[in-house]
């Protein structure tokens, strides 16, 4: 699958959108699934890890080199199939963060750092949501209102699918606002505004999109691992 007509204009041209990655009925196949016990709760939002977060080390620790049955079939073959992920150590994701936000709740602009392959596939499901992208020197300027100045926003529409690598990946911070409502966006505000799947429905209800309840899905594959399998029952001889 080539995804040079999904880059994002703006950015560093590495930032790659589209819409309708998966279809309304994986969506809520998706949804289904996510375990509903393993939720670790911050103040701004809850998140969980599959297999298992990272160890102080950033290692993560795993009996199997694959994601469950429901993410692997459909997304990470599908993701795979974008070839993000064929130069990365193990040649596939090994890890995904599970994110949700109510309305009104966001991530601190922040990058994700080096425990990574520096691919990351963000796939959204529930409601839309404003992805702020700033380059690192950026960060720190606000605007009158209080809001972060902000040098690209990518709307993230729901079922759609984000890869940020390159440039994108190791030179900006990316976060999101704190806010019931993503507003003034149109073709001058919206880094993707030209790859959207649904441009009309920003329109029709004013250029804004309120916030509803958000999931993402990032994708990875962390460098280090560690086969906890191995560790436990001795390596097998061969
Ligand atoms: O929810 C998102 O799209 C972003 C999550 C994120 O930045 C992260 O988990 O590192
Ligand atoms: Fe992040």
């Amino acid at each position: 699958m080539a995804m040079d007509d999904q880059r994002i204009p703006g950015p560093p041209p590495s930032m790659f959108y589209m819409p309708n990655f998966v279809s309304e009925d994986e969506e809520t196949k998706l949804l289904e699934s996510i375990p509903a016990n393993k939720w670790i709760t911050l103040s701004k939002r809850r998140l969980q890890a599959i297999p298992a977060r990272l160890t102080a080390t950033n290692t993560l620790l795993a009996t199997d080199s694959s994601l469950p049955p429901w993410l692997e079939d459909p997304i990470v073959q599908r993701i795979h199939a974008t070839d993000a992920f064929d130069a990365s150590p193990h040649g596939r994701i090994n890890h995904c963060l599970i994110n949700e936000y109510l309305a009104g709740q966001g991530i601190m602009p922040h990058e994700d750092g080096g425990a990574y392959h520096p691919v990351v596939a963000t796939v959204s499901l529930g409601g839309s949501i404003v992805l702020d992208v700033t380059t690192k020197e950026e960060n720190n300027t606000f605007l009158a209102s209080g809001r972060q100045a902000s040098k690209w926003r990518v709307l993230q529409e729901p079922r759609s699918l984000l890869i940020t690598c390159g440039a994108a990946y190791s030179d900006t911070l990316h976060g999101i606002a704190e806010v019931t409502e993503d507003v003034d966006l149109g073709e001058g505000t919206v880094a993707n505004w030209s790859l959207l799947g649904d441009q009309e429905t920003v329109i029709a209800v004013g250029e804004k999109n309120v916030r509803t309840t958000r999931i993402s899905l990032t994708f990875r594959d962390v460098k280090k691992v560690s086969n906890l399998g191995a560790k436990l029952f001795g390596k097998a001889k061969t």
